[in-house]
């Protein structure tokens, strides 16, 4: 098998060191990514850490090895400060119907379901591996339920009047992972937190919160509740990959508190390690920030790749997987507009290498093979760069070297050489995945207008209304709310035009 020589080696947060990765036994690769809560659109600054993932799949069958990939949908609500272990706050789904573009949803379940088919069309757009598992958190409860019970019944977890919690000391190695292991440090983390009083340590993190006023609610031996967010992956990884799998993997973010809870759940559990290997990506930034739904600082795939007329900017959506994945996963990237034309020149480059190659195998130009051994050398560079705790970087510059031995030859390439470029542009397009158009980009949400768009419609329209109603005040406060919205009124001859504020 080709590269089966190779080994992959990646950065083990759990070791603090970068170790070759091997499949256990005669196992296939076992993976679980932490999926995204479905309150709102994903944005871009999530794909970047599902890339990831999907990097070390292609590079794993690349290897020659079976995987099996899980990666699932939190469509209970998890809390709004989250990041604090003990998941006090505002539900973000709940939060997220109340809100302006939330109240076109019936209900808080027809939300999640539009969010997560949104999910999954920006996911096919950008080419990501389709797991082999995506199980929803709303299809575990039953599971869930009987790991916190367990719990309680081997005294790692007790109830309050408010909630069923993990109890923190009950576990020796909680801290392992993110190293934060200071207990009075751990106290401080979650000061500023609405706190159950009943609760045995300030460090304890909710596994099922009793609220009958829930928009979601389940059954349990605590009554009406619903689960806190760590244990759902505890209980769906395990679920689909067995006690111990191989790579548990997601944004930095996620080290602490919600891989290090779900750690101590587990392993409390079963007394086996949850995963072998730990890997998280850094943040996708904007102006320095991190890109994030909270703060409303994102873009989503959709307002990048969308055609002008649906309010998109019409970025080619492999161009903007390009750019996702051009910067090493354990440095934060800046998401910048030069850094999104270079991607888009360079994809384009891609596209033109392989129409040549299809006008050279439509020819009957004759001639040895002079691509083929060089762009398997290329070919083993770009992978080996790969297995090099996936240096992105230095892979996308061996691989383009090949394009430009393409390009080099012009409408001169024979049929021999055209055929080795296209395995060669293939073994790419597998490898790293933006050589060829998605199969199936956001057709769903096409059809189904944009929420947002939707919104810029509707008020378009009141100020339309105003103005013919000589109402200029009211016509100008919906102009600047449209533009604090980030978007351009243009009044033209042909009517009012509108769009996103341009990023390339
Ligand atoms: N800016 C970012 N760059 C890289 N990965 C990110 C970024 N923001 C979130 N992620 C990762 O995306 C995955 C899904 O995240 P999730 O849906 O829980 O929401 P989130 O975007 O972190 O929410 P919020 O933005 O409200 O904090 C997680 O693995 C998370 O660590
Ligand atoms: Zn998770």
């Amino acid at each position: 098998m080709e590269g089966s020589s190779k080994t992959l080696r990646l950065y083990n947060t759990l070791t603090r060191s970068i170790e070759p990765i091997y499949p256990l036994e005669r196992n296939p690769l076992r993976l679980y990514a932490c999926g995204p809560t479905v309150y709102t659109y994903a944005h871009i600054g999530n794909f970047r850490s599902f890339l990831t993932a999907d990097l070390i799949v292609r590079v794993a069958q690349a290897l020659g090895w079976q995987t099996v990939y899980v990666c699932n949908v939190t469509d209970v609500g998890h809390l709004t400060v989250d990041d604090y272990a003990d998941a006090s706050g505002q539900d973000k789904l709940e939060r997220a119907l109340r809100s302006e573009e939330g109240r076109r949803f019936p209900n808080i379940w027809d939300l999640a379901r539009y969010y997560t088919q949104a999910f999954l069309e920006d996911w096919q757009t950008l080419k990501l591996v389709e797991p082999d598992v995506r199980p929803r958190a709303t299809e575990h409860i039953r599971q869930q339920i009987l790991a916190i019970e367990q719990l309680v019944k081997t005294g790692h977890a007790y109830e309050t009047r408010q909630g069923v919690y993990f109890h923190v000391p009950s576990f020796p190695d909680y801290g392992k992972l993110s190293g934060n292991r200071d207990p009075e440090q751990l106290a401080r983390a979650v000061r500023d937190v609405v706190q159950d009083p009943e609760k045995r340590d300030p460090r304890d993190f909710a596994l099922w919160k009793k609220d009958e006023k829930h928009l979601m609610q389940w059954y349990s031996p605590w009554g009406w509740g619903f689960p806190g967010w760590h244990i759902e992956c505890s209980v769906m990884s395990m679920e689909y990959l067995g006690e111990t799998f191989d790579l548990h993997l997601g944004g930095e973010d996620l080290i602490f508190p919600h891989h290090e809870c779900e750690i101590a759940q587990a392993e409390s559990l079963t007394g086996k390690p949850l995963a072998r290997y730990w890997v998280h990506t850094r943040f996708l930034l904007v102006e320095g920030e991190k890109m994030s739904k909270s703060k409303g600082n994102f873009f989503t795939v959709r307002e990048l790749i969308f055609p002008p007329e649906a309010g998109g900017q019409g970025i080619d959506p492999m161009a903007l997987r390009y750019a996702l994945i051009s910067g090493k996963y354990r440095e934060p990237l800046n998401f910048t507009r030069k850094h999104l034309r270079d991607s888009i020149r360079i994809v384009q480059r891609y596209q033109e290498a392989a129409r040549h190659v299809e006008a050279a195998l439509e020819s009957d130009r004759s001639g040895p093979d002079r691509l083929g051994d060089r762009l398997s050398t290329i070919y083993d560079k770009t992978l080996e760069a790969l297995c090099d705790d996936l240096n992105t970087p230095v892979a996308l510059a061996a691989a383009l070297e090949g394009v430009k031995l393409i390009l080099g030859f012009g409408d001169q390439l024979n049929r021999a050489s055209a055929e080795s470029a296209r395995r060669w542009l293939d073994q790419i397009d597998a490898l790293l995945g933006f050589v060829y158009p998605p199969e199936r980009p956001c057709a769903h949400t096409r059809r189904e207008k944009d929420p947002f768009v939707e919104k810029v419609e509707r008020l378009l329209a009141e100020r339309d209304a105003a103005r013919r109603a000589r109402d200029f005040a009211r016509a100008d406060a919906i102009r600047e709310q449209l533009l604090q919205m980030g978007v351009e009124v243009m009044d033209t001859p042909e009517g009012t035009r509108w769009r996103r504020k341009v990023l390339v």
